[in-house]
């Protein structure tokens, strides 16, 4: 029998608008979110990232359509946001003039009634965003890195089994973007089920299982990001001729100047790639492949202007 996935949330046919009259920000969503995977809602600005985060999260309320989490039955939609979902927002959530153990204890006080548990649940969330070096350190002197750590160990300190983290890694350098995302496949491996937003697509091909693409506040495409499909990147000296480029049986999208890449899904397209990149041996300048093809259906979605 096949095995059957939980599902952590489900949402049905859920709208949002802002202001009546206006288009509607969510448009009539549906999706299931599997317990222990990360998915990545991914689209181009102003498609409803966020604002589908603020509905699952309980922030904003669907005006139509329903939204549950069938593993929290025994609570209600509230009570199981306020004890098992946490979000990580895209502004910083914390109080600048106080230090990073300060924010910690005031944040695990609202969240856990026991006391007793303050000091572990505290001393978790240091351990876990690498915050040591900076515990009492003010929050607002931190660097962007550190601050974008404090913004998370907030949300993990209540200790959910959902997080949502709406761009985690935005505005800070290669280290510290690979220490979140290292944080995250540890969150992930621990068996939490994890939703992200950014714009940085080699972030989402290393740490999420599944994609869904929003555009114009509707889910325009879900995917699963298996290792099945290979992508392969190379750059030549001078653009590929008319007559090269038909040498590639498979789409060849071009990216950028001399940059292409194209989307292998059998091994028999692998043979013709070699084949064809043999071909052209001495006008390639690089070359590189990689486990998914997240890049190519993104532009494949998103190069069309919305009409
Ligand atoms: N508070 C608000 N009041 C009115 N309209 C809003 C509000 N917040 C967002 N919107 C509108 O809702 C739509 C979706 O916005 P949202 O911020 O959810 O998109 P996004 O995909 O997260 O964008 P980005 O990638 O730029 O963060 C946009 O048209 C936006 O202008």
């Amino acid at each position: 029998m096949a095995h059957v996935k939980p599902v952590m949330l489900t949402l049905e046919n859920v709208s949002f608008g802002y202001k009546q009259n206006a288009p509607l920000s969510i448009d009539n969503v549906s999706l299931s979110l599997i317990k222990g995977s990360c998915t990545a809602i991914l689209g181009p600005n102003g498609a409803g990232k966020s604002t589908l985060i603020s509905l699952m999260t309980g922030l904003l309320m669907a005006q139509k359509g329903a939204i549950n989490y069938p593993f929290y039955k025994q609570y209600g939609l509230t009570q199981a946001i306020a004890q098992k979902v946490a979000l990580v927002p895209q502004d910083f959530a914390f109080y600048h003039e106080l230090s990073v153990y300060d924010n910690l204890a005031f944040f695990v006080s609202i969240s856990e009634k026991n006391r007793h548990l303050h000091a572990e649940q505290i001393a978790a969330a240091i351990k876990l965003c690498n915050l040591e070096e900076v515990v009492n350190k003010t929050a607002g002197t931190l660097s962007g890195g550190y601050k974008r750590r404090l913004n998370i160990a907030i949300a993990l300190s209540k200790q959910p089994d959902i997080i949502f983290l709406d761009e985690p890694t935005v505005g800070i350098d290669p280290l510290s973007r690979d220490a979140i995302i290292t944080l995250l496949l540890d969150l992930k491996r621990q068996g939490k089920t994890l939703v992200y937003t950014s714009h940085l697509l080699h972030e989402v091909a290393q740490l999420c299982d599944d994609v869904v693409f929003l555009r114009g506040g509707k889910v325009v495409a879900c995917e699963a990001l298996n290792s099945e499909k290979l992508s392969l990147s190379f750059s030549t000296f001078k653009p590929l001729l008319n007559t090269q480029s038909t040498l590639f049986s498979q789409q060849l999208v071009t990216l950028e100047g001399n940059h292409y890449q194209l989307v292998i899904n059998n091994s028999e397209q692998l043979g013709a790639a070699f084949s064809a990149l043999g071909q052209l041996s001495d006008d390639i300048k690089a070359l590189s492949f990689s486990d998914n093809h997240i890049e190519q259906l993104y532009r494949d979605l998103f190069a069309e202007p919305l009409c």
